[in-house]
């Protein structure tokens, strides 16, 4: 449903990605794996549609309109209203297609005991669940996540987490970013392994504990040993 041919993005004379090429089937479920600064963000966003290469083509055949559900790394949610509010402000932006799917994810995000808490009375871990919300009420085709997991407190994680493996079984193709190697093994991802703007490898989630990046980069190769144990 997504397609990267030869993505590069250049800003301020900085190549930050360098001809990336993959390919996004419905139902697939991605990580973007790799140190700080590797180029994730900027690549979801690519994805997204917010950013436009400077060379090469994304391009997307979706099933219906407004196939995207982005979920950006800062919340982006307006701090007056309540909770509710702004569940359904973007209902009305966004037209969805059943209330039956917005009940059943305000209850999968425990949800329900603060639709009444304007934003700025939430803690840090509640407004990452209601950005999560809000980025997904028109129930998207395609979901973007970027870092949506940040302190969120472990019961909080475990519900998010077991929600978008059931939407995920249900077809619905998610994209991710995340430091978290908790949330990297529930899910189960195809890894594509990034750094400094380039993808070295894409892995699926059983040939992880085979991988050998050390020829390509020493760094990542440690971040995979020590998420596997193999480094104490
Ligand atoms: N607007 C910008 N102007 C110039 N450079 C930028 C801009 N945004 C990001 N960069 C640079 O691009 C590179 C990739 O940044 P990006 O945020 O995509 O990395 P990341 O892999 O998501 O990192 P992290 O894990 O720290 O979130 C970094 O070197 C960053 O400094």
């Amino acid at each position: 449903m997504l397609t990267l041919e030869n993505i590069t993005y250049k800003k301020r004379g900085q190549t930050l990605l360098s001809q990336i090429n993959g390919e996004i089937n419905r139902g697939d479920c991605v990580t973007l794996f790799g140190p700080n600064g590797a180029g994730k963000s900027t690549l979801i966003k690519i994805m997204a549609g917010l950013v436009k290469p400077s060379k090469g083509k994304r391009s997307i055949q979706p099933e219906h309109k407004n196939p995207i559900g982005y979920v950006p790394q800062q919340t982006a949610l307006f701090k007056g209203l309540t909770v509710r509010d702004q569940i359904k402000y973007y209902q009305k932006l966004t037209k969805p297609k059943s209330n039956e799917f917005i009940d059943d994810m305000i209850l999968s995000l425990g949800l329900s005991q603060i639709l009444n808490k304007r934003i700025e009375q939430l803690s840090g871990g509640m407004k990452r669940k209601v950005n999560l919300a809000v980025g997904m009420v028109h129930q998207p085709e395609l979901l973007l996540l970027d870092e949506a997991f940040v302190g969120v407190d472990l019961a909080a994680k475990h519900d998010m987490l077991t929600w978008l493996r059931k939407l995920n079984n249900q077809g619905t193709t998610i994209v991710f970013i995340t430091h978290d190697w908790y949330v990297i093994q529930h899910l189960q991802p195809t890894m594509w392994v990034l750094d400094h703007g380039v993808m070295i490898d894409q892995v699926e989630w059983d040939s992880v504990p085979y991988l050998n990046l050390n020829r390509q980069s020493q760094a990542l190769q440690k971040m995979f040993d020590v998420n596997m144990g193999s480094v104490r």
